[in-house]
Formats: C-alpha cells, structure tokens, sequence
C-alpha cells in the first residue's frame, strides 16, 4: 500500500498523514526489525499530529519555536504535561529518537553513564529549564541546566545568544530531508553560505567586537564553548597536552633522540670515518628493515584474540585519523592515515584503540639495540620503527643479507612478539621497493640484474622524488605512466625538460640506480616546536600569548642542549582566503599558506627578551589575522654550544679513533647507550683538556684535509668563529699551516661536506663582491690600511652571512615551484636551491603571492555552476552517464583536489551527485559515483591529506 504523505511544512511530528491508508497501523507480521521500527515511528507521529491539531488553538506561547525536543526516563513534571508545554509553547515534540533524528534537546533528569555516553554530543536539559523558560516567557541559556556535564571531546556548539538561529536551521535542515522530493540540499555548508551564516551570527555580538574580521569572530563564537576552548590554544596547558598526545611531535623527538643516540654510539665504535671502504661504484649491501603496523601490532601484542581482528590505533573521535591498523583491518580496504569514521563505514567491527607512547618507545628501543647488536657498516635511524643498514663488508652475497634479514626478525619478535619485515637490495632505493614487496611478515630482495624489469610495472609515483607534479608532467609530456615508460626515455630528453640534476635523477631512478650512500648521522643542526592543531585566535594578543609560551617551550629544548641561537624562525600556517572556516578534521589545520619569516643575530642569544620582542615584530609584519593562523612553529637554527661541558656530543673531538667493534650483547640495554656514550665523552675529555671547548656546531663534523690543502688565505676568509675552530681542530690533529695560497683552494673545498663548502662559497662571494663594493665606493684619496680592509670584510663578511641578502635574492623569485620543489629528495632540493641561489623562505613568499589556480570544468568554475552542470548532466541521461564523462569529471576532481587544492568543493560536487541519485538511485549513476569516489581518495593519497567522508 502507497504511504500517502501530504506535503507541509510541519516540523517533525505534524506530519499530517491519512491514517486510514496508512500502513503503519498494520501488524507487523514477518517485516524485519528495522522495518518494525519504522513502522512504530510513524504511528507515533500521527498520535503527535492529532496532538498538535488539538492544540493549535491553545497555544500560549512561541519561545520554542524551531526547536524539537524529546523527552527520557522519569521526570518531573510527568511526561505527558512537559509534552503539552513544549507543543503549547511553539516546540517540536519528538516522541521517538533513533540515531538519524535531529534533535535540538533531550529533556531529561537522570541519565544512567552509557546514556550519558551516547549522549554527551547533545545538548541534554533538565526538566526545569521548560518550566523557567515558560515561566519567565523567554528562552534561558540552556548550559544552566545542564543534566550532563560537559567532557573535553564535546564538540557541539553552544552559544547562548545564538543557537536558536542555529538549532532552527538544523530543525530546518533535517525537515528538508524528511521531504521525499526531487528537491537537493546542500550537504555541506558553502563557504558563501558559511559566510552569511556568519554576518547572521555575528549581529549579536557585543559593539566591540563588530570590528572583528570573519575569521576572528567565527573563532570568537566558537571559543565561547569552554570545553573547545579547553581543547585550543586559549587554554594555558595546552602546549603541554598537546605534545603529550601529539603522535606527530612523539615521532619526530624519537626520531632526533635515537639519531642522536645512535651517532654517539658509531662515534664511540670508532666506525664514523673509516667505513666508507668501498667506493660507489662497488657493490653494496644494503638492507632496510621497518615494523608491520607499528603502533597496531605494539598495541595488541599481548592480547592473542585482538590480532585477529580488524584494529586500529586512533584518538577515537569521529574525525580523528588511524596512525596505524594492522593488516587485518587493511583487508578492508582500511589505510593509515583514513578517518576512523571512513575506517568505520568500511568495516563497523574495526577495534579501535588508543595511542600508548611509552609501549611504542620501549618497543623502538628493542629493536635498535638488535640492529646495534647486528655487524654493520652503517646503521641509519630512519624513524621510530624502520632503519637503513648497510652491510657491505659484513657480507659476500645476497644470501647472507637473507641470513642475517632472519635473524633479526627471529631477534626482535624474541624480545618485542612484533614483526618486522625486511628489504634487500644493492642500493637505498631497491631496498626500500624490496622491502614494499616484503610486507607483511617477510624478507625480500631485489637483484640488480632483475631490477629494472622489476620496475617496469611500478607506476612512477612510487620512486622516491617522484610527486604529482612530475608524474603529470611525465604524463603529459612523453604520456609516462609507468617505469617501464619512462626507461625509455632519453636522458638528455628527460634533462631539457626537467633540469640537468632532476632529469639525471629520473634517468639512473627509473632503472634501479641510485647514488644515495648512507651516511653518518649529522648533528643536530636545529631544534623546533611546531603546533598545527587547536590553533584558533580572536585577538593579536591571542597570538602574541601563544607566541610567548611557545617561545618559552623552545628555549626550554635549547637549554636542554645547552645551546643558543644565530637564527630564529617563525612559521605560520595560514588558512587561505576561500577556504572554510572549520577544517574537517575537528579544530584541525585543514587547508593552509604556509609563510615563513627569519631574523639573524650577530651574537648567539637564548634571552627571552631580546628573542620575544624580535619575535612578535615579526609575527606582525607577516600582516596574518589572527582568525586565520591555524599553526605556529618556531625553529632555532645555526645554534652554538654555550657550554663548556658538553654532555653528549663532542662536535670537536678528532673523528678517527681506536677501531672497536660492536660486540654482541654491548648495547643490550638502552639506558647503556647513555652511560656509554657519557663515559667516552668523559674519557676523551680527559685526555685532552682542550676538546669541548669551542662554541660553533658546524653543520656537519668535518675531518680536516692535509695541512697543505689549508690556506691561510682561505682560513681568513672564513667566518671568525670557524676559523678558531678549524685551528683547534689543527692543533688537536697536530697539523700545520705551511702553503700560502692566496684563493680558494678548490680541493680543500672539495674535501670539505657539501654545507659547510656552501658556507664557505657563499661567504667568499660574499666578501668579493665586498671588496668590489668597496673599491667601487672607495674615494680616490682616502687610502684604507690593507689590514684594517680585511678586518672589515671578515667581519661584514661573518654578518652578512647571517643575514639574508635579500636584493640579490629577490630576482630569481619566480623560477622554483614550492609544491614541486618539496616532492623532490632533500639532496636534490638542496642543489636546486643552490642552482636558484634561493632560500625556502623566498619560495614560500613566492607560494603566498601565487595562489591555486582555480580549475575550470566546459567553463564552469564555482560550485554552484558546476552543481547547474551536473543536474543537467544527470537529468540527461537517465540510464546512466557515460564512461568517458565519468572520466572526465574524475579526472576534473582530482585536479580539484591536486592543483586547486579545495578538497571541500571536491566534496560538496560528489556529494551532490550522491544527491542527485538519491531518489532513482540508478545503479549505473551509483557506479559511476563511486567511481569519482575513488578518483577523488586516491588523488586524496597523492595529496597526503586523509580520505574525505563520502560515504
Ligand atoms: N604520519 C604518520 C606516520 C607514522 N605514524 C606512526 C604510526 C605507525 O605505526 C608508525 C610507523 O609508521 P609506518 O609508516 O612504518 O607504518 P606502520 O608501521 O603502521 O605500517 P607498515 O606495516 O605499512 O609499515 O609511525 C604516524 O602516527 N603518523
Ligand atoms: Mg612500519
Ligand atoms: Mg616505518
């Protein structure tokens, strides 16, 4: 039988049905359950409608009007008089509430803890609040009355001078939906809509705060909530949660700890410079090895029933992201890095569980004492659960790289019951595709006769330095798609089109070559601290507050490295003009600008003062609203030791000491490695009192060349504190100065590592073009002492070091892309801005001036043409579209997403052709949906931002 359903306008519960024709008076017979339910549902709306006819007359008041309120449990008044009092005074009553209903209030007097629970998001009242609102005839803040106490997670707004608008405009909403027409809402807010919501808000703020920008009051409006507020930059111990729950921040200070760690060990073995046996061209050995699921497989380690299912280790919030799932849940389709609400639509029986960081740490620990224990030329922290090691001279053949692959899997299941899998291959880049192809659970290896057809299939996104950019660009271009394309290519072809070291890197890359060797760790060249969530500010002050505790949090770090800085960086994520004003993910950063600023000081510094006061300058004249800052970071770069006893690292001490190899058992423990490494700093000390006393870190350790490769001209064009340092290094390896040269000596140069030749360079350009400056501006008479010239240019040249130049910058701005530039490798990066004579600091200035192109689609450009569009499209073809459109439009969204960077209309397009297919649901327009769908995630991945939810 039909349902017959007049259309009103009736809020939820005025549904007026013929309830004669009306099925839900049936019995219910064999229907299923869900069935049952729906059937109870509209026989009690029709008991409401009966209601609110009788009533309509009656009625006293209207403060309740817009706003649908149900009613559990025991209270007091009865039941049915609050019932009558809400319909009386304009409310919507909802007799029953599933999971769907939208529901402004839940009245109610107790709520038992799991109701309380599944109700925490809402806005749940005592009965009281319906009295006094009736009796003082107005709406009173409902946080009055309160029947739950609020926890930190609640992410509902509540403003009490505003939610009536906005709890109307949900009822408003959730009615539309009811309707079943043709008729489509939007499902997400447009970011005009946003907008006027916004402007309709904002009328009730305070005179004061009008001036407000947009930003600042939708910040403003949103911090009125304390437990949002709790949970953002406003709250004074936020820095502190933040990095104790912050798995970001864990990762990276893991990271510098065990490098640290780790280097002092190599140092302590005496392997740092002797190792490097065999030259490039010879055969290697090297073997990556990383964890399966970390964080899931260190989670459920002891619980033999939770390795079998699907789990995941998440904040647990709706919209937070899985640091990791192990493989069962990838079985699903399930991703590090997807929301756990995409995660949760895929499989609903995903186990979700939550972070333990000191599990994580202990388990790392294990497994870098194994790798210690293992003979090794190299070993290379790549992040908490994976390293590289090269075992050139420790082996003959890929077999016995298999051996060994075993006995360390064997090792640290013993010691952690956590898999890892291992990689092999001749170089960093096969061992890393080795290893992909090991996963889960296994060893595999990669021969060099078999790597490049091994490599043909791979798509070319999978080789490192490869981003979206170069691979459309391949694609476009030479029509790449695959390796196996691109080795077809020329070099020189591949060279003219991107650049002699990029086209080169392409080149060797696509067939297995790969010069990357693995090094020494390098020491700590900077320390930083960078938030990227809960940053929301209202007023300059807001920021510069923010500023002051996170300048506090750095120089806390510094001090712990006992050292200060030269240079100071401030970092700002900017939400961009277009873009909405709530990420996706909850009080995330979402889409954003970074900028970037530094300033120079001649004399390392760590006061407060003098950094807070440079600081907040600067931070002002980046000229960002505060509405629009969603990160801050600040980094303390070319620091100097500015203590005497330095505890871990003797950046001085002479590189080449006794031969000692890593004996089995040496490292077991990992608080050894501190005492160890303690006790050798010790020893050296010591023995040579003259060690550890120099203040300038040089940005790697440098083993000096042969006294006569060291000219005394060029150690003067060196900045002063260098030279001291250099000379003491002299000294302490009983070398000599017996050539004077009067140039840069270029094989000193060549001997020296890359950064510090730069340094070098840069700052012996910097003193030529000194000394033409000079004789330029010179007057002709005036006769400058030789020694005091010099002196000038040693000097400026030490400053100007320090600071950037920015004229001579200026005019090679526009030839690096930033987007491109960070898809490449580090080394590359670094000699392209070398090519570019470029900071990052001037890219990103160049990123702020360009923004995203906005991408047309037959000429259409806003949402709301495209939706035109796309109705028009679906109108047209009732039996589905076809599939080179489908493409098409696939291919649009993901340039949407990739190129314009605007995930949320990527969004709302696929969500309103979900819309559009609503009511017929074709299944031809459903496939083709999903199809875009999955265009739109994958160019999601490439992006590295999480999935949108279009489920
Ligand atoms: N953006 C990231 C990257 C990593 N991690 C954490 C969670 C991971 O468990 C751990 C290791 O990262 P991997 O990339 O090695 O991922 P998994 O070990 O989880 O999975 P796989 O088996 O693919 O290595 O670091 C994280 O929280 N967020
Ligand atoms: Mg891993
Ligand atoms: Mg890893």
């Amino acid at each position: 039988m039909a349902l017959q359903r007049k259309k009103r306008d009736h809020p939820n519960g005025k549904a007026d049905f013929n309830e004669l024709e009306d099925d839900a008076y049936e019995s219910v017979g064999f229907h299923d359950y869900g069935d049952y339910f729906e059937r109870k549902k509209r026989k009690l709306q029709n008991q409401n409608a009966a209601l609110y006819r009788d009533t309509e007359e009656s009625s006293t008041s209207n403060i309740f009007k817009g706003l649908s309120m149900a009613i559990n449990g025991y209270t007091n008044p009865s039941y049915s008089e609050l019932r009558t009092m809400i319909i009386q005074n304009g409310g919507t009553f909802v007799q029953y509430v599933d999971k769907k209903t939208s529901l402004s209030f839940l009245i109610c007097s107790f709520l038992t803890p799991s109701k309380a629970n599944q109700w925490k998001h809402h806005k749940v009242v005592t009965p009281q609040w319906i009295v006094d609102c009736i009796n003082k005839k107005k709406l009173l803040p409902w946080t009055n009355y309160r029947a739950i106490q609020p926890v930190a997670s609640q992410s509902l707004l509540s403003f009490p001078e505003t939610y009536r608008e906005r709890d109307s405009q949900l009822s408003k909403q959730h009615h539309e939906s009811l309707k079943v027409d043709s008729q489509v809402e939007d499902a997400l807010p447009s970011y005009n809509e946003e907008q006027t919501e916004m402007k309709e808000r904002s009328e009730n703020l305070p005179d004061s705060l009008k001036s407000l920008s947009n930003s600042a009051r939708h910040n403003y409006l949103l911090l009125k909530n304390p437990n949002i507020r709790k949970s953002t930059t406003q709250n004074p111990e936020f820095l502190q949660k933040f990095f104790n729950s912050s798995r970001l921040h864990h990762l990276s200070t893991w990271k510098t700890a065990l490098k640290e760690e780790i280097q002092i060990m190599t140092a302590s073995t005496g392997l740092t410079s002797s190792r490097n046996l065999k030259s490039i061209n010879e055969k290697h050995f090297i073997m990556h090895v990383d964890f399966d699921c970390f964080f899931a497989a260190v989670s459920t380690r002891n619980t033999g029933d939770l390795q079998l299912k699907p789990v995941a280790v998440a904040h647990g919030i709706k919209n937070s992201e899985i640091a990791s799932c192990n493989y069962e849940a990838r079985k699903y389709g399930i991703k590090n890095g997807m929301f756990v609400s995409t995660a949760k639509s895929l499989c609903p029986s995903l186990v979700l569980v939550d972070y333990d960081f000191d599990a994580y740490e202990a388990v790392s620990r294990e497994f870098y004492s194994v790798l210690v224990d293992t003979p090794n030329d190299y070993l290379k922290v790549i992040s908490i659960d994976e390293a590289l090691l090269d075992l050139t001279n420790h082996v003959q053949c890929f077999e016995d790289c298999v051996n060994i692959a075993e006995s360390i899997r064997t090792r640290v299941r013993m010691k952690t019951n956590c898999d890892v899998s291992v990689g092999i291959g001749s170089n960093v880049l096969l061992a890393r595709l080795a290893l992909r192809k090991a996963k889960p659970h296994n060893v595999f290896y990669i021969k060099d006769e078999d790597a490049s057809v091994y490599m043909q299939s791979l798509p070319v996104q999978d080789l490192p330095g490869v981003g979206p950019s170069q691979s459309s660009k391949l694609f476009e271009l030479f029509n790449v798609k695959f390796v196996g394309d691109l080795q077809r290519l020329n070099k020189n072809v591949l060279q003219k089109s991107f650049g002699t070291n990029y086209g080169l890197h392409l080149y060797n890359i696509s067939r297995g070559i790969d010069t990357d060797v693995i090094t020494n760790e390098t020491p700590r060249r900077s320390i930083s601290v960078d938030v990227n969530w809960g940053v929301r500010f209202v007023f300059l002050e807001d920021a510069m507050d923010f500023l002051k505790r996170l300048l506090q949090e750095l120089l806390n770090r510094m001090s712990k490295c006992d050292v200060s800085l030269h240079q100071l960086q401030l970092r700002v994520l900017k939400r961009p003009e277009n873009v909405s004003f709530d990420p996706v993910k909850y009080l995330g950063a979402g889409e954003v600008t970074p900028l970037t600023r530094s300033i120079m000081f001649t004399s390392a510094t760590k006061s407060f003062d003098i950094l807070y006061k440079r600081l907040t300058n600067l931070f002002i004249s980046l000229d960002v609203d505060p509405g629009d800052v969603r990160g801050i970071g600040l980094q303390a770069s070319k620091i100097v030791k500015d203590t005497k006893n330095e505890k871990l690292f003797n950046f001085n001490a002479p590189i080449k000491t006794p031969q000692k190899k890593i004996v089995s058992g040496q490292f077991g423990s990992p608080n050894r490695l501190h005492s160890q490494a303690q006790e050798f700093d010790k020893s050296n000390e010591d023995n040579d009192p003259s060690l550890a006393r120099d203040t300038f870190i040089p940005s790697t350790p440098y083993d000096l060349p042969s006294s006569s490769q060291i000219s005394p001209g060029v150690l003067a064009q060196l900045p002063q504190s260098m030279q001291g340092s250099i000379k003491r290094q002299l000294d302490v390896q009983n070398k000599r100065i017996d050539e004077i040269p009067s140039q840069l000596d270029p094989l000193f140069l060549k001997e020296l590592p890359t950064p510090i030749r730069n340094e070098v360079k840069e700052d012996h350009e910097i003193t030529i073009n000194k000394r033409l400056k000079l004789k330029s501006h010179a007057l002709p008479n005036v006769k400058v002492p030789e020694d005091t010239v010099k002196k000038i240019q040693q000097q400026d040249a030490f400053e100007r070091m320090l600071r950037p130049n920015k004229k001579e910058k200026k005019q090679y701005l526009p030839q690096v892309d930033l987007q491109v530039l960070e898809e490449l490798p580090k080394e590359i990066q670094e000699s392209v801005l070398e090519e570019n004579r470029l900071s990052r600091y001037d890219l990103a200035r160049e990123v702020k001036m360009k923004p995203n192109p906005v991408i047309s689609f037959q000429q259409k450009q806003s949402i709301d043409d495209l939706r035109e569009l796309l109705a028009k499209w679906y109108q047209k073809s009732p039996r589905g579209p076809n599939s080179h459109d489908v493409d098409y439009f696939s291919r649009y969204l993901g340039r949407v997403i990739r190129e314009e960077r605007n995930l949320l209309k990527a969004q709302a397009l696929v969500r309103w052709l979900q819309q559009l297919n609503r009511k017929d649901k074709t299944a031809a327009w459903q496939t083709a949906i999903e199809k875009t769908i999955e265009a739109v995630q994958e160019a999601c991945l490439v992006r590295n931002t999480p999935p949108l939810v279009l489920l």
